[in-house]
């Protein structure tokens, strides 16, 4: 039998010491992660390209021990058991959209609000950048969310440090090239610097807009659901938020501060592909005005969430995008 040209001889250094049979990692990050191979894809570069992955947490025994709903940042008591439902079919109605679901089961310990887990993190298609939430109510949370992050295999790229602030729905994809990163009460200057320090390494802009007391996060106040088309809460969105959306010509669907979208969240929606959307069932108004705007809608029944301060964009974490150039190309 020959030698294999990996067995050590004479001489020559060995595998392990670069010597034959050394074989150098030749692909850089990026290739590596949009392969698949040795991590899993994620990330998206528009907020309404297909939506192909989602991570969602399952409501956790803790959740029916809170008895002050203020304290923890929720407008009403949560029905867990209700919630669970809810939860269920949500789950469902994303399998049969096309979209594959995976879910964070955190300990009974978590904070309640870990439900809301588009607040986690920001999904880059390099991997994600893990919030650091503003409030005592919710610190620690992303912990969780790293945990099952990283038993997908999504890398972590960024944990926030310091008392920077980061929560995952003030970052949105405005377009191909730039994130706006909204600061205020969830997100300040530190934790959007650290978002741009990652996104500048992948040759993206950010731009930082003011939220407004009116909204919770930037996603309150703006939802994108095609190129250059957006849903706005009027009396939410900061004028530099407007402004920048109409520097890029977007066609703004403008919500009223009616019943349905200050208490029901009927704005607090996921975009499932271009010019089609998931949005809390039970808010005809809305609806109706989504509708006329020439969308396709889906409705879903979030109402536990919605006690609890949030509803469909805050609860789903979105993972993974179709690129959306791809996605121009076919529709
Ligand atoms: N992205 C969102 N708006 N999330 C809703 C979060 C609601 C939660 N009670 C909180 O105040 O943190």
């Amino acid at each position: 039998m020959g030698r294999s040209d990996t067995t050590p001889r004479a001489g020559l250094p060995t595998s392990d010491l670069g010597g034959p049979g050394w074989v150098p990692r030749s692909a850089g990050h990026r290739e590596e992660v949009e392969a698949g191979v040795r991590w899993s894809r994620c990330g998206y570069r528009s907020e309404w390209a297909p939506l192909r992955e989602v991570l969602l947490t399952r409501p956790h025994d803790g959740i029916a021990s809170v008895t002050d709903p203020a304290a923890q940042l929720m407008r009403a008591p949560v029905d867990l058991g209700r919630m669970r439902e809810q939860f269920a079919a949500l789950t469902e109605t994303y399998r049969t959209l096309g979209v594959r679901v995976h879910v964070l089961d955190p300990p009974p310990t978590a904070g309640p609000n870990i439900v809301f887990a588009r607040d986690l993190f920001l999904a880059t298609p390099q991997g994600v950048v893990l919030a650091r939430c503003a409030s005592a109510q919710r610190a620690g949370e992303e912990r969780h969310a790293a945990a099952a992050l990283a038993a997908l295999g999504v890398p972590l790229l960024r944990i926030m440090t310091g008392t920077a602030v980061f929560e995952g729905a003030d970052a949105l994809w405005v377009d191909e090239r730039t994130v706006l990163v909204g600061v205020g009460l969830r997100t300040d200057r530190a934790g959007a610097a650290t978002v741009r320090e990652v996104l500048r390494e992948q040759g993206v802009d950010t731009v930082e807009v003011p939220v407004s007391d009116g909204a919770q996060h930037l996603l309150g106040s703006v939802v994108f659901v095609d190129r250059r088309r957006a849903v706005v809460h009027t009396a939410a969105l900061s004028a530099p938020a407007r402004a920048e959306l109409v520097r890029r010509d977007y066609e703004l669907v403008e919500l009223p501060p009616d019943d349905e979208v200050v208490r029901r969240r009927s704005m607090n929606l996921v975009a499932l592909g271009p010019g089609r959307v998931l949005m809390p069932a039970g808010c005809p108004v809305t609806r109706r005005r989504l509708e006329d705007a020439g969308l396709e809608v889906f409705t879903a029944e979030v109402g536990e969430y919605v006690k609890a301060a949030g509803a469909l964009g805050c609860l789903t974490g979105i993972l993974r995008r179709d690129d959306s150039d791809a996605a121009a190309q076919a529709g």
